[in-house]
């Protein structure tokens, strides 16, 4: 116990407070090299109070939503990643800027245009904004504006806030479960990061290899029993691996949405509503198909001192998240859970373009 350490604590304290701002709607920052972005959040601004302003607006959008938007064969830029700033001209309204940013309102507004897409300035920053958006589990589209914001944030501040050495035990305790009454649950912080994440130790602790899984938040699987995922059984069947051997652990990582947060999972799932998949669906939002940071549980393990599991998984990037932050696993357990009508096409997504195996 103690407090955390970041490489950069000043660096992760201007992220956070960027990301607070972001979520009130307060505008950012973002100082990438070459000079200074000056950003507004699409999502939580004012737009209508904008938009009235302002005789043309300038948009920061992902790529993969530029791609979506057809606009990445009119931009110079050869890097397929960078973000894509476009300038409109005659503003109607707020809606066709929401409309731009949010891809769930697709159907309802198929017309949109014409843009013309600009150099990007500071590509650098422009990354680092996009970071920035999904940390806070927003919509990642900015408003690109003149005013400097008070806290001007640096780009290698948004490393330094998911720095995964901040983490510290902060809690530690007995706690009784379902699957086994022989269970202790450590309660992780992070200086930078206001979300906890928890390790559930099932069983009594003893030198073999423990099976371990690493969980990611899944509210509506979790909690609600959706049925459109397979994440609930899982949780279940893992404790109950765990509880029939020796001892395990239950790393519970709070990356919901496979790290796009709550409300952005949501307009993933509206998104499949209209027929796309989980993965185009994540990509028509302008994020990752899989934003997860696996280091956090690396770090998990080590402030536990378990330097080896078997780990219960059939994901491959999580055994090699595992290992390149230094733990080794010793094997790979899959996890068979029987699929349902509502989620058989989501684990055959996974099997056939995430390379999930069983
Ligand atoms: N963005 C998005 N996230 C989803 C969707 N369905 C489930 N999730 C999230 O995906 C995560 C669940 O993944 P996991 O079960 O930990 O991992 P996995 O990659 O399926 O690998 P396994 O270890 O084999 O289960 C949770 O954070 C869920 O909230 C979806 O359609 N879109
Ligand atoms: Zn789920």
């Amino acid at each position: 116990m103690g407090i955390a350490v970041t490489s950069d604590p000043k660096g992760a304290r201007r992220a956070a407070r960027a990301i607070d701002a972001l979520r009130r709607g307060w505008p950012i920052s973002v100082e990438g090299g070459q000079g200074t972005l000056n950003l507004l959040p699409v999502e939580t601004v004012d737009l209508d109070a904008y938009v009235s302003a302002q005789s043309q607006v300038t948009l920061l959008i992902s790529s993969s939503r530029a791609d979506t938007l057809k606009l990445l064969n009119q931009r110079a830029a050869a890097d397929p990643a960078l973000p894509v700033q476009i300038r409109l001209t005659d503003m109607e309204s707020a809606t066709e800027i929401i409309a731009i940013a949010d891809p769930v309102l697709d159907m309802q507004h198929p017309m949109k245009g014409p843009f013309r897409c600009e150099e990007l300035a500071h590509p650098e920053a422009a990354k680092a904004a996009m970071e920035l958006a999904r940390h806070g589990g927003l919509l990642p589209a900015f408003l690109v504006v003149q005013e400097t914001a008070e806290d001007v944030l640096q780009t290698e501040d948004v490393t330094a806030y998911a720095d995964s050495n901040a983490l510290i035990i902060s809690a530690h305790a007995k706690l009784p479960v379902a699957a086994n009454t022989q269970a202790h649950i450590y309660g992780f912080r992070s200086e930078a990061d206001s979300t906890d994440h928890i390790a559930l130790v099932v069983g009594e602790r003893d030198d073999t290899t423990p099976v371990v899984r690493l969980h990611s938040e899944c509210l509506t699987g979790d909690v609600l029993g959706s049925l459109k995922c397979d994440c609930g059984p899982q949780l279940h069947a893992a404790l109950d691996q765990m509880s029939e051997a020796n001892w395990g652990v239950l790393l519970y990582l709070r990356q919901e949405g496979r790290g796009i947060g709550l409300i952005n999972k949501l307009r993933a799932y509206a998104l499949q509503d209209q027929g796309f998949d989980t993965v185009d669906a994540n990509q028509r939002l302008g994020f990752a198909i899989d934003a997860r940071d696996f280091s956090i549980a690396a770090r998990m393990l080590e402030l536990l001192s378990i330097p080896t599991v078997k780990l219960m998984t059939n994901n491959p990037e999580k055994v090699d998240g595992l290992e390149s932050c230094g733990i080794s696993v010793e094997t790979r357990l899959p996890v068979k859970i029987a699929a349902n009508p509502y989620n058989e096409y989501y684990l055959d997504t996974k099997r056939d373009r995430t390379g999930h195996k069983l």
